[in-house]
């Protein structure tokens, strides 16, 4: 294992040094217990057979009685030490990959496929933990068993021991061999099963497109032949189980055999006794599994190392948007917004989707920012609450570069409502609350009025504790849309930006919202392709390939009969037509 991964490992232990030298002592116990109880055995063959009495076989009986229950006890604690230290850095990693990806950027995500990170927080994690239990487990136990056993065997009959344990490299090399194969066929089986179960989620997820296509029997014919791969896939595994244990309990009953073809002519003889014969065959037993159980540990090792430096790597990605460690808070904030030659390039694109725009915005002021597709308005949106990252000088909350403030003090300032409005899976008051847990019963009510969805939710089958999402009731994208604007309207945040956020809202409602915040003293910006919804706003931007085009209320625009009139009339011959 390369010196880094080793070190890594040694990271991940080094919190629970404490649990792991007991665990080592634990079994360095148990080691030596094992190899006393069949010494003891041999004493008592031995003693018993010259002569025989009841005190003499109470005695032997019951020290070995004693002992090995202390062994069971102790052997029980050190498995429990050691796989509990697995478990824990299993926790600890899944804490720290988490926490991770929170600091990341939405654009990280954009580029490393969620279900890959889902597989390295999981999957990956699972092999560390089996590498720090199992084998961790394993190679400290090999090496107490071999250099406490062999001495005494050696002791005991060093020809005869040497000539069973001949055997044993095969048994090592079998099992290396062996692993290899194994684990080639589990990670077949496992990819058999995440192929079959991505097809069950797309085609249940898909099941309309698949109907109105009638594509039931080419989806059908797909689930049988990956079904096919996995069946085949888990019969290969099958065969190989099946072979290695049965192997592996031939090659051990061979050095048996061994100790019973050198051993019995010095039985006989009398060169070697019965008692010492038996310790002998117990011991070879107690050497079979920890040889084996080293051939897998190899592999474990192996998998374990590949795991850790996919862990790593994502450890290793520094947040592109972090907070400066001289960061201040805005305290009261006002909500005046300066944009100053702001230009933005996404990455791998040589057109700045945001190119020197500038603009200034009075606290309480609702500014509309309307546009083409593509035309920048998102981007902007995103760009406010530094969710995407920005060079200092550019933006400023206040007359304070929102480059320099403390990140809680710049979300409280600014609620964003996405284009998406994403809803987790839990009861609507838990949505809503979800920037304020601890807001009061009446001011989630008062945040659901004024986005129009009150009355709705009280018809649902449990009112605001109904659950939405996978594991309740679906929302129609207007009710989504007005859920997730409650969201943001109890966080009173003193400036408000709505990314297209009334989109899928009737007329009617989508004026009444907008009233409602006209009425109240904060800075708004929204943005949207509704331009009656932008007309009510005391100020337009429109944007054009990433430039403010022009700026000015409705009616100024529409007399300046520039870009903005154009959109207005197209949009009126629309509804006219409509
Ligand atoms: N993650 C991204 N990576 C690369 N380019 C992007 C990314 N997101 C947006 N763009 C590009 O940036 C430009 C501006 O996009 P933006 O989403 O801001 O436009 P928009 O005006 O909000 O459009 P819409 O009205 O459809 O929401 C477009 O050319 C778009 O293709």
């Amino acid at each position: 294992m390369a010196s880094s991964s080793l070190s890594q490992l040694y990271s991940y232990l080094k919190p629970h040094r404490g649990s792991l030298l007991l665990g080592v002592f634990t079994l360095l116990t148990t080691n030596a217990l094992g190899v006393a109880i069949p010494w003891l055995l041999a004493q008592a063959i031995d003693d018993l057979g010259r002569k025989l009495t009841s005190g003499g076989l109470l005695y032997y009986t019951l020290l070995i009685l004693g002992l090995a229950t202390v062994m069971g006890l102790i052997r029980v604690w050190s498995r429990v030490l050691l796989f509990s230290i697995g478990r824990r850095v299993e926790f600890d990693l899944k804490g720290r990959i988490f926490a991770h990806l929170l600091r990341m950027s939405p654009a990280y995500f954009a580029q490393n496929p969620v279900g890959d990170l889902i597989n390295r927080a999981t999957s990956d994690v699972e092999n560390v933990r089996r590498l720090l239990g199992f084998a961790l487990l394993s190679i400290i136990n090999t090496f107490f068993a071999y250099t406490l056993t062999l001495p005494v065997m050696l002791g005991l009959d060093g020809a005869l021991t040497l000539q069973c344990l001949a055997v044993y490299p095969l048994m090592f090399l079998a099992v290396w061999l062996f692993s290899d194969r194994l684990r080639s066929e589990q990670i077949a089986v496992q990819r058999g099963l995440d192929g079959l179960s991505s097809l069950i989620q797309e085609d249940i997820n898909g099941i309309s497109l698949i109907k109105v296509y009638a594509q039931e029997e080419n989806e059908r014919r797909a689930f049988d032949q990956k079904n096919e791969q996995l069946l085949k896939a888990n019969l290969s595994l099958a065969l190989s189980r099946n072979l290695i244990f049965p192997l592996l309990g031939g090659l051990a009953s061979g050095s048996l055999l061994v100790l019973l073809w050198f051993g019995g002519p010095r039985l006989a003889e009398g060169s070697l006794t019965i008692g010492a014969f038996a310790a002998l065959a117990i011991y070879i037993e107690r050497l079979v599994f920890p040889t084996a159980l080293l051939g897998f540990t190899i592999t474990s090792y192996q998998r374990g190392q590949v795991s850790i430096e996919r862990i790593e790597r994502i450890l290793s990605v520094a947040p592109s948007i972090v907070e400066r460690s001289d960061a201040v808070s805005l305290e009261p904030v006002r909500g005046a917004i300066d944009v100053k030659a702001l230009t933005y390039f996404f990455e791998d694109s040589d057109r700045p989707a945001l190119d020197g725009v500038n603009f200034h915005i009075e606290p309480g002021e609702s500014v509309a920012i309307v546009g083409a597709i593509g035309s920048g308005k998102s981007t902007l949106a995103n760009v406010l609450p530094r969710l995407l990252e920005i060079a200092p000088g550019q933006v400023f909350l206040d007359g304070v570069d929102v480059t320099y403030l403390r990140f809680d003090s710049l979300r409280t300032a600014i609620a964003y409502v996405p284009q998406e409005s994403f809803l987790f899976s839990a009861t609507v008051e838990e949505n809503i609350r979800y920037g304020r847990p601890d807001a009061s019963e009446q001011a989630v009510v008062a945040a659901a009025r004024q986005a129009r969805i009150h009355d709705e939710i009280t018809d649902f089958p449990r009112g605001y504790r109904t659950l939405v999402g996978e594991r309740g009731i679906t929302l129609s994208g207007g009710q989504r849309q007005r859920v997730a604007l409650a969201r943001a309207f109890l966080m009173d945040a003193p400036v408000l930006v709505l990314d297209d956020s009334l989109a899928s809202v009737d007329n009617q409602t989508a004026e009444e919202i907008l009233q409602h915040l006209a009425r109240q003293k904060r800075t708004l910006l929204l943005i949207t392709h509704r331009l009656s919804a932008a007309a009510a706003c005391d100020r337009i931007l429109v944007m054009e390939r990433g430039q403010i085009a022009e700026s000015g209320s409705h009616a100024e625009l529409l007399r300046r009969g520039g870009l903005y009139r154009q959109l207005w009339e197209q949009q009126e011959l629309e509804k006219a037509l409509s």
